[in-house]
């Protein structure tokens, strides 16, 4: 047990390196990128601490690259998920009860691994299997994984400082205990730094975890895991498995002992989820946490007072970054009438600068979409809006699957405010404009309130401080994180802390106190040092004058 009231290392923002030509990160990662390229891995699953092999082995290419084998990993089955629900259940005892601050150590430890020894790994991981930039994997898989890591560890112990009153002759107290059983958690693609921190947050506080990677990023998964081990994690607490979600669900969610989902994906997965765990309800020994953040239609509402290059840039940074492929990316996008040629013009002069192709080369800004998958809605989404009285390609629109699944950004005029496309999230590099009448700014507010189902990000660009008041009033439900003259993606760990409401999830925002809660359930517990030795009110006493 602690011998002392620790303060934790003040968490700070790892700081982005820029990879600038000549810089020694970037020839770091260069040589690492071309050692990852020039082999072939098999990666195994890792339950309790085991690798676990078998005999389906899943090819895994670069989006970008889709003839270039980077590796098999090792697809399990329902037999795998069990296994890891008993490795989970039989690590918990030692885990749970193992003290803070050793806990603590093995996720500041793993930071510092993170930002340190295994960051052109996990940075060039990322830019070979999920096609990301050197930029973009940067602030994804080493910053802000490593800022979920500092952070979690300073909130847990947050949490642990919140203690009831005591009244004199008692001392009350909160523990905060682990929850009875296991987590799952089901992690999405297009974030490194997601897909570590939803097995990890939930660890971090006692718990232990069942972690499914997505298909997609199961090579920087990989090595999400390897830090975790060499940080000292415990064989158990954390076991990956890669299987089908179904197949996953099936057994995680029917399982006595699921204790709660740590959810980061789309939408229509989620509720799928959310309504299985209603229909077994019956089964669990404790009512399972359910905390998911999901898809948006997030948007930026410009007016005319806006900073028309400042919009530009906004809209390009925001709706292209990664490939459009961020939950917060901005994918619709109200412009005044009267504004809307000069915007248009400075945007499609810095659009013409844009280069796609390789994330190894560092001069592409665009890299490709994650899987054919994508590739074949967005495409369908593009052709439809050609074709489409409603709505014009302006900029883009080509889309080529020869060498990887490379989608030009593109950019859709709807020429009604409810087109598909300002309603549905198409994740990828794919941008909306709805052109409005400068009159009719109160109108197209409440449109835009209703056009989708999702509140996740959302921006107001203005340089009228009037209306940028009554527009982040107005728009108060429609995102759950708000930007003033920004786009509205590259929310930091322990700035802005993220998530949303409406269809988009259940915002307990990643990586603070209000997340960390969650995996945590609460005993109070009072002790009276002088107990009462009479049962009588001191009111029943008779009075015998
Ligand atoms: N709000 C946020 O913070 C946030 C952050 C990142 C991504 N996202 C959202 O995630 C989505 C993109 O990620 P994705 O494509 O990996 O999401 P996804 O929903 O397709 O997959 C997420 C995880 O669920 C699994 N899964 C898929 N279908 C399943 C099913 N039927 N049953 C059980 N499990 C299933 C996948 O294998 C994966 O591991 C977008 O909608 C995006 O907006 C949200
Ligand atoms: N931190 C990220 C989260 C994006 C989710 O996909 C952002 O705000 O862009």
């Amino acid at each position: 047990m602690p011998k002392g009231i620790f303060n934790v290392p003040v968490a700070k923002n790892e700081p982005v390196l820029s990879y600038a030509p000549g810089s020694p990160e970037r020839k770091e990662l260069q040589a690492k990128l071309a050692e990852l390229r020039a082999q072939e891995i098999d990666q195994p699953m890792i339950i309790g601490g085991k690798e676990v092999y078998t005999d389906r082995k899943v090819r895994m290419s670069p989006p970008h690259d889709i003839k270039h084998t980077l590796g098999y990993f090792n697809q399990g089955d329902a037999s795998h998920v069990e296994m890891a629900i008993d490795a989970a259940l039989v690590a918990r005892e030692k885990w749970a009860n193992m003290s803070w601050q050793h806990r603590a150590s093995i996720f500041l430890k793993a930071a510092d691994l993170l930002a340190g020894p295994y960051r052109a790994k996990i940075n060039a991981a990322t830019m070979l299997g999920q096609s990301k930039n050197a930029f973009q994997a940067e602030i994804d898989a080493a910053c802000e994984l490593a800022d979920f890591f500092r952070f979690g560890v300073q909130v847990m112990t947050d949490i642990y400082k919140i203690q009831p009153e005591s009244a004199k002759g008692m001392w009350n107290y909160n523990e905060y205990r682990p929850l009875e059983g296991f987590v799952y958690a089901l992690t999405p693609f297009n974030f490194t730094s997601i897909a570590g921190n939803l097995p990890a947050a939930p660890a971090l506080m006692g718990n232990v975890v069942v972690w499914k990677a997505s298909k997609t990023a199961v090579y920087s998964a990989g090595v999400i895991m390897e830090i975790f081990q060499e940080a000292g994690l415990p064989d158990g607490v954390i076991n990956l498995v890669f299987a089908s979600g179904p197949a996953v669900a099936d057994i995680v969610l029917t399982h006595p002992d699921f204790a709660g989902i740590h959810f980061t994906g789309s939408t229509g997965v989620f509720q799928s989820i959310w309504k299985k765990i209603g229909e077994n309800i019956y089964k669990y020994k404790t009512y399972p946490r359910i905390v998911g953040e999901t898809g948006g239609k997030d948007f930026i509402f410009a007016d005319n007072t806006v900073n028309k290059r400042a919009l530009a840039i906004a809209m390009l940074r925001g709706a292209f970054e990664y490939q459009g492929q961020k939950c917060s990316a901005a994918s619709r996008v109200y412009v005044p009438e009267s504004i809307w040629p000069e915007v248009k013009e400075i945007f499609g002069a810095e659009l013409a600068t844009v280069k796609m192709g390789p994330p190894e080369d560092f001069t592409n800004f665009v890299n490709a979409v994650i899987d054919e998958d994508s590739f074949d809605k967005l495409k369908s989404f593009i052709d439809g809006a050609r074709e489409d009285k409603d709505a014009e390609v302006i900029f883009g629109g080509n889309c080529d699957k020869s060498v990887g699944y490379f989608i030009e950004p593109t950019v859709i005029l709807a020429k009604k405010p409810d087109y598909i496309t300002m309603q549905e999230e198409l994740f990828g590099p794919v941008l909306t404009v709805y052109v409005y009448d400068d009159e009719k700014l109160d109108e197209t507010l409440d449109i835009l309130d209703k056009t989708s189902i999702y509140a996740l990000t959302g921006a107001v660009m203005s340089q009228d401080r009037y209306n940028i008041e009554k527009i982040t009033k107005r728009l108060e439900n429609a995102a759950g994180n708000f930007y003033i003259n920004d786009k509205p993606t590259g929310a930091v760990v322990g700035q802005q802390p993220f998530g949303g409401a409406r269809g988009s999830g259940t915002d307990d925002k990643a990586g603070s106190i209000f997340n960390l809660l969650r995996w945590t359930s609460i005993r109070t517990i009072k002790e009276t040092f002088v107990p009462p030795v009479e049962y009588t009110y001191p009111n029943f006493q008779q009075d015998n004058e």
